[in-house]
């Protein structure tokens, strides 16, 4: 059966929430003054779902992933990760709940004196695994990242792309439960990022292992990301499905972010330029490809035009947003966007 998605009922499955961050603050202090890097963030990861955070530099992006594993401390808040509450943890038990959270980072961390297969099995000789053990498993990780053929190499015999596949292998050693990503792409080309991205999205598929990233690229969001918050100035400013904030962005900051990957021109430019209704239609799945438009306004003597448009694919979902403008009586337009909305269309009038 195809996707048949209504603008208002986009995927409802199932919900269990992995990770649950409750009013989460973090202040650094250097000698009398207080940074407050992120300020009273709530935020839940589902499992199985690849989480994006957005934001500038500077926006606390760092502090808040750091806070999931406590590599920082929150000031204040809760975090649990499969209903365990880290911050009360013993150093021990903290360790123990750490093997399954998995991280990568933008410069790899690799033990730059190891082999390939020597980083991978570092956390599984930490775990105390048998030698025999940890072969078979480093064997598989490498097959999994494709550098099977590189396991005797040194990081400095590598590409940045197959170090990061090194990083990324030596996270999932311990089989965790969740995968976090410090700017994991940040230092990569645009075509080995993509070959990264893609293999973010198998293991989440293929593992079930429930991603949570952050970046300063909304390709990245757009390319894998499930839901995203967009974090400014240490706060959550928007949160929702990506192809909901990415047709419908609210923020400045979401604003900005969507024009580096979309038509920079603003309609609404031409607002008093053009005589006739300006109205945004965005779509999402089966509906993409169907003559909605033309049935809408076959039956009347309304025209339009296409003033801007885009028609494409979010992780394998279908979308569109287009801005028309419709040339006609103010009656009859109406009949057009009643008969729009009533296909479940998410029409937005600009004039
Ligand atoms: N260890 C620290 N001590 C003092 N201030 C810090 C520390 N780490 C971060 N900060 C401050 O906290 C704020 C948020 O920093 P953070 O690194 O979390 O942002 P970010 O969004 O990840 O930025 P970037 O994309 O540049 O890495 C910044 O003002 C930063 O200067």
């Amino acid at each position: 059966m195809g996707i048949l998605l209504k603008w208002s009922a986009i995927t409802q499955q199932e919900v269990i929430q992995l990770i649950e961050l409750v009013n989460i603050s973090k202040a650094y202090r250097s000698g009398s003054v207080s940074v407050e890097a992120i300020r009273n963030i709530n935020l839940t990861v589902n499992k199985g779902e690849i989480f994006g955070i957005i934001g500038h530099s500077g926006a606390g992006k760092s502090t808040l992933l750091r806070c999931v594993n406590l590599l920082e401390r929150p000031t204040t808040g809760s975090v649990k990760v499969g209903g365990a509450e880290l911050t009360t943890l013993s150093p021990g038990q903290l360790q123990n709940q750490r093997r399954r959270i998995g991280m990568i980072f933008q410069h790899f961390n690799l033990l730059s004196l190891a082999t390939v297969r020597e980083n991978i099995a570092f956390p599984l000789r930490l775990a105390k695994l048998g030698k025999k053990e940890i072969n078979h498993r480093v064997d598989e990780l490498l097959q999994l990242v494709g550098l099977t053929d590189h396991a005797d190499k040194y990081p400095s015999q590598l590409s940045g792309g197959q170090k990061q596949r090194v990083g990324i292998a030596r996270a999932l050693a311990n089989n965790p439960d969740v995968l976090l990503c410090d700017e994991a792409t940040s230092a990569l080309d645009p075509q080995t990022t993509n070959s990264i991205l893609a293999l973010l999205v198998d293991i989440n598929q293929k593992l079930g292992i429930t991603i949570l990233l952050i970046t300063h690229e909304m390709h990245v969001i757009r390319s894998i990301c499930d839901r995203v918050a967009v974090i400014d100035q240490g706060e959550v400013v928007e949160m929702g499905e990506v192809l909901k904030v990415f047709l419908k962005p609210e923020h400045a900051v979401t604003l900005d972010f969507v024009s580096q990957v979309a038509d920079s021109f603003d309609p609404r430019e031409l607002v008093g330029v053009r005589k006739g209704k300006l109205v945004r239609l965005n779509y999402v799945g089966d509906l993409t490809y169907e003559p909605i438009l033309y049935n809408a306004v076959k039956a009347t003597s309304i025209q339009f035009t296409i003033l801007q448009g885009i028609v494409s694919r979010m992780k394998g979902t279908p979308y569109g947003q287009l801005v028309i403008e419709l040339i006609g009586s103010g009656s009859e337009v109406d009949k057009v966007i009643a008969v729009l909305r009533g296909e479940g269309l998410d029409v937005g009038e600009l004039t």
